[in-house]
């Protein structure tokens, strides 16, 4: 079998058996720490399997990352087929699309309102969004986790459609939430056979062995709507003239001045699919996020007390930090930095597609593998993170309390090359301030049980293409000596 390898060229990974590959002995949950042994066993960053035909390559270095998403981006940029995604009504989706002109088109769409210079604009929209969560960890304390979620998701939609969500309850959230939920179902990897076995999408809804089409068939409308409804409700409102401003209305008035009709019917589609992929993309990540940074304070407290105090320091003990007060208080930049780097809520990122043969490090990569960046392998590096299992945001400082020019961003986090993700500058925007607003107002404690027993949290994580931490419970108390508005 090594014979076939070496002479295939493959980089190394465990044995297969013929045509199935290693279909029985590929891991299936928490990927990214397998992986990461297989580096140390076969000691190279690049390892490989193989599923029923299909090449996986896995890059566990920074350095293999790089050179291959970033310096080879025109081969590494394409994304796997999605069948199933494509049959729910997914396939507008920008994350899942393969490489070409319309997933350009979306991605430029996305670069124009999310890049670096862009996203000031959100700024007090932001911070709008995080002083209700401030006000509503403060009312209703025990429902922290719905308050995060609400936070993350409903502020990508009042900046995308000018959406008012008054609580978690509203239905119009209901609906999308729903969408979001398929997505994540028909998305999993390995959960539908027609995404391993094409030729099966040829197979009619009633046939034996058809369900994943009665289930297409069955969601495709939730999703449509969820793609629908907000784009026309606004468009409604923008030709009324009576409207909320956001990104859509920014798009809409664009629209109307293209004059060939196909042109703009190509148009309407991918912002159509741009704005219904956001909100998908934005909402879980961030509050996944912000989920592992409540979860390090409660493993970390003292991390917690160096954070106030780098807070009061910079801005004092009477006002809510904001966006413009990043460069003052690089402390909780590195909190940031080092939430994103201990627990990455893709350890995988997603993955990429080869388009062509390739060569590297003297291994051959074939035309079409998947090929996955481990973010979590290159995130706990102990030649770049040392002690990586330990949350220690000081590692990002120098010792005057300045961010260090010679340790990298936890970048992986957001992915890789061409398909990093677009929507960083602004969740990067959002997760500084939620971190210092609620540091600045509030001591994030460990719960206290019926009788009076600390609740420990396991810091157990689950395995997922986003990896949760297990449910675990915590305390948000005003904290004395500070009053700060909100
Ligand atoms: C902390 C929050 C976030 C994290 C950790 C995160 C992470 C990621 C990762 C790992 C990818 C895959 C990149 C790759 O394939 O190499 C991705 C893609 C993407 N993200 Fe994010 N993301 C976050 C927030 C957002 C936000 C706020 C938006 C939109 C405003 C967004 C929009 C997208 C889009 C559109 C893609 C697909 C890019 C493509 O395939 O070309 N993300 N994100």
């Amino acid at each position: 079998y090594l014979h076939r390898r070496r002479k295939n060229g493959l980089p190394p990974g465990p044995k297969g058996l013929p045509v199935l590959g290693n279909l029985f002995n590929a891991p299936t949950t928490f990927e990214w720490l397998a992986f990461q042994d297989w580096s140390r066993q076969y000691g190279t960053d690049v390892v490989h399997f193989e599923i029923l035909g299909t090449h996986f390559v896995v890059l566990n270095s920074a350095k293999a990352a790089e050179d291959l998403f970033e310096g080879r981006s025109s081969n590494y940029s394409d994304r796997p087929e999605a069948y199933m995604a494509q049959l729910t009504g997914w396939e507008k989706n920008s994350g899942l699309m393969r490489y070409g002109d319309t997933w350009r088109a979306h991605r430029r769409l996305f670069h124009r309102f999310f890049r670096a210079s862009a996203v000031s604009t959100y700024h007090t929209s932001q911070a709008t969004a995080v002083r209700d969560l401030l006000r509503d960890l403060r009312d209703k304390p025990d429902q922290w986790i719905r308050h995060i979620r609400f936070m993350a998701g409903s502020n990508i939609l009042k900046i995308i459609y000018g959406m008012e969500l008054e609580s978690v309850d509203d239905p119009r959230l209901d609906v999308i939430e729903r969408s979001v939920k398929i997505f994540s179902r028909v998305t999993a990897a390995g959960a539908y056979l027609v995404d391993s076995f094409p030729i099966l999408r040829h197979v009619p809804a009633w046939f034996p062995g058809a369900q994943f089409k009665r289930d297409a068939a069955a969601w495709r409308p939730f999703v449509d709507e969820m793609h629908m409804f907000p784009y026309r409700a606004v468009k409604e409102s923008f030709a009324s003239g009576d409207f909320e401003p956001c990104v859509l209305t920014e798009i809409l008035s664009e629209m109307g001045r293209i004059e060939d009709e196909n042109e703009r019917m190509g148009f309407e589609e991918d912002v159509i699919g741009t704005m219904g992929t956001a909100y998908a993309a934005a909402s879980d990540t961030t509050m996944l996020t912000i989920l592992n940074f409540v979860l390090a304070m409660l493993l970390y407290p003292h991390v917690q007390i160096a954070a106030q105090k780098a807070l009061e320091d910079a801005i004092g003990k009477d006002r809510l930090p904001e966006i413009g007060d990043k460069g003052a208080v690089p402390y909780i930049t590195a909190v940031m930095n080092e939430c994103l780097r201990w627990r990455p809520p893709l350890p995988l990122a997603l993955p990429h597609r080869s388009v062509a043969d390739d060569e590297y490090n003297g291994f051959h990569i074939p035309a079409g593998s998947l090929v996955i960046g481990n973010a979590w392998a290159i995130l706990h590096d102990p030649a770049r993170y040392p002690n990586p299992g330990t949350f220690a945001p000081e590692r990002f400082l120098d010792a005057d309390g300045t961010l260090r020019a010679d340790v990298s961003e936890p970048l992986a986090a957001f992915g890789y090359g061409r398909r990093i993700c677009p929507g960083r500058h602004f969740a990067h925007d959002l997760v500084w301030l939620t971190i210092a607003s609620v540091l600045a107002t509030i001591n994030v404690v460990k719960a206290i049980d019926e009788h009076g027993n600390t609740v420990e949290p396991s810091g157990e994580y689950m395995s997922g293409t986003l990896s949760f931490p297990v449910p675990f419970q915590a305390e948000f108390k005003r904290r004395e000596h500070v009053d700060i508005p909100v």
